[in-house]
């Protein structure tokens, strides 16, 4: 059986579920979600200051996850915060929400979309789009400029917005599919591309699916060169939860 750590970066519970349910919805009979956030952090991740105050917190659900023996992990944040740490600390895959959706959009078309959240995000985005080589596949970011956790105010402005940016990718991009730039859009994945007619994707189910297919081919997270776990050291006051 494959267990799935789920991780919310930010310390928001109700986008935890939202989160979840995305993730619960396409994971396969045999596998189990465990859908965790931080204790403590940001309530949501708009910059790189959140950024780098999410990376601890998903660092240490990280820990806990590789304690509890899990399948795989997933950091369900679209600016994939503390990725490669995460995975020198991790023995089993770690998958983070936006590479998961790029890859998949990138199987499904020659170029892509993204619509994000805040604008002062797009550079996280476009920071990432490097880091993993996707420049030349993605046509153009988007921002419904509005602050994370209004996906989560229940008045549906958030989802509107992101409603109105796929439109306007749809016709003006040139791109064959848009990736949702957030982990609380994850819910609108399915709807938008049947309404919409263009691929819709969400990183949360396409970060679920590769860890299962990683699980089932029995790939883990390299520890040999640059992944193997951290040098042993003695981390002091609110790091010593790290040592040993
Ligand atoms: N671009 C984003 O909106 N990133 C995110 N901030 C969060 O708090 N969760 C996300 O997915």
């Amino acid at each position: 059986d494959c267990v799935i750590q789920v991780i919310n970066p930010n310390t928001s519970q109700a986008m935890t579920a939202t989160i979840a349910g995305a993730a619960r919805a396409v994971a396969a009979p045999g596998t189990k979600i465990l859908a965790v956030c931080p204790p403590e952090g940001a309530p949501s991740i708009e910059g790189h200051f959140d950024e780098a105050i999410a990376a601890i917190g998903v660092l240490q659900q990280v820990k806990l996850g590789r304690e509890a023996g899990v399948s795989g992990h997933i950091i369900a944040c679209f600016g994939d915060p503390g990725l490669l740490a995460a995975r020198e600390l991790a023995s089993r895959p770690v998958v983070g929400i936006a590479e998961a959706a790029m890859h998949m959009a990138t199987l499904v078309a020659t170029r892509f979309s993204i619509v994000t959240t805040l604008p002062r995000t797009l550079i996280i985005a476009r920071h990432l789009l490097h880091q993993y080589g996707f420049e030349r596949h993605c046509a153009a970011l988007h921002a419904i400029d509005l602050p994370v956790l209004t996906l989560e105010d229940g008045s549906g402005l958030a989802q509107k917005k992101v409603r109105e940016q796929c439109i306007k990718a749809k016709q003006h991009d040139g791109s064959g599919a848009i990736v949702l730039g957030c982990g609380g859009m994850a819910d609108l994945a399915r709807e938008l591309t049947q309404e919409l007619g263009i691929p819709v994707i969400d990183g949360v189910s396409a970060a679920v699916k590769m860890i299962e297919s990683l699980h089932a081919l029995g790939l883990s997270t390299s520890k040999h060169g640059d992944l193997d776990f951290p040098l042993v050291k003695p981390l002091s006051g609110m790091f010593g939860s790290f040592n040993g």
